[in-house]
């Protein structure tokens, strides 16, 4: 659905990303992972087309972006900012509902339709006891779920969530991830998310992008790309990979710090 051929992504006379190809097809779930500065935001900002590509072509549906008006990007793509405080208190609902204006003629008002739509978002998400809760009044990690059901609402094909396990607690980040992967599985949308955790790749990624310091990347599933030398190559620590046997019989890698090899300049 989404497919990225050759791109190159930057800022007027740089270039962060070069020749970057990638597909990203239904009902997926790819994780975007690399070291602070590396070029995840620039990315994500040259999808959505708020920063415009250097080269190479982002096609949606076969049909390059380019040629898609703004009004059918946002009926085919949702995003997922990092929770933020607005200055103005709406209800939870109404931040939810928000998510149909794409859906909507201008100065119409939401139809019940809409208004259901939303309301099952706010299921999907086990959320719907907030419904009339201030979106100002409620948790960090509440927020993120009202965003990401905000995003759902829309009913879009791909969804790009910018680091949505930021500034939440570790249950939380793990709902949230397992939340988003049932989502990608069940309502068959392909996702592209950021994250800091390789766990989070390993445990719910079905793709993982790579991106290295050297405008190079690597593209694959995550048990072939999240390996011990590429954690020491990107992040400068030791780890070990373990494959962990839940009691519940399933299986699953881990990667694991190697705490007293971690080395702090002086
Ligand atoms: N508006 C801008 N103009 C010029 N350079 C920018 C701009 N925004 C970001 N950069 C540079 O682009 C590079 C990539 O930044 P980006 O924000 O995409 O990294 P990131 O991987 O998202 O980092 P983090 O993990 O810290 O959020 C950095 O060197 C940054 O300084």
């Amino acid at each position: 659905m989404l497919e990225l051929h050759e791109l190159d992504c930057g800022y007027a006379q740089r270039n962060i990303l070069e020749k970057l190809s990638f597909t990203l097809g239904e009902g997926e779930l790819l994780c975007l992972l690399g070291p602070n500065g590396v070029g995840k935001t620039t990315l994500f900002k040259t999808i959505l087309g708020l920063l415009p590509s250097r080269g190479g072509e982002i096609r949606l549906n076969g049909t390059p972006t380019r040629n898609w008006s703004r009004r059918q990007f946002a009926q085919w793509v949702g995003y997922v900012p990092q929770a933020h405080t607005p200055p103005f208190p709406f209800t939870v609902r109404e931040v939810v509902t928000m998510g149909r204006v794409a859906h909507l003629s201008t100065f119409s008002s939401p139809t019940r339709q809409d208004r259901e739509i939303a309301e099952q978002a706010l299921d999907t998400l086990g959320i719907a006891y907030l419904g009339q809760s201030s979106y100002t009044e409620i948790s960090g990690g509440e927020r993120q779920l009202v965003l990401i059901a905000r995003a759902l609402a829309q009913q879009p094909r791909i969804l790009v969530m910018d680091e949505p396990t930021s500034n939440l607690d570790y249950g939380n980040q793990l709902k949230v991830m397992a939340h988003v992967s049932r989502i990608a599985r069940e309502q068959n949308m392909g996702i592209i998310l950021t994250t800091h955790y390789p766990n989070h790749a390993l445990l719910y990624a079905s793709q993982v992008l790579a991106l290295t310091r050297d405008k190079r990347y690597h593209i694959g599933h995550p048990d072939a790309i999240i390996t011990e030398g590429y954690l020491r190559a990107t992040y400068g620590v030791e780890t070990e990979i373990h494959d962990i046997h839940h009691r519940d019989g399933n299986r699953s890698r881990l990667c694991v710090p190697v705490c007293a090899n971690v080395r702090v300049e002086a």
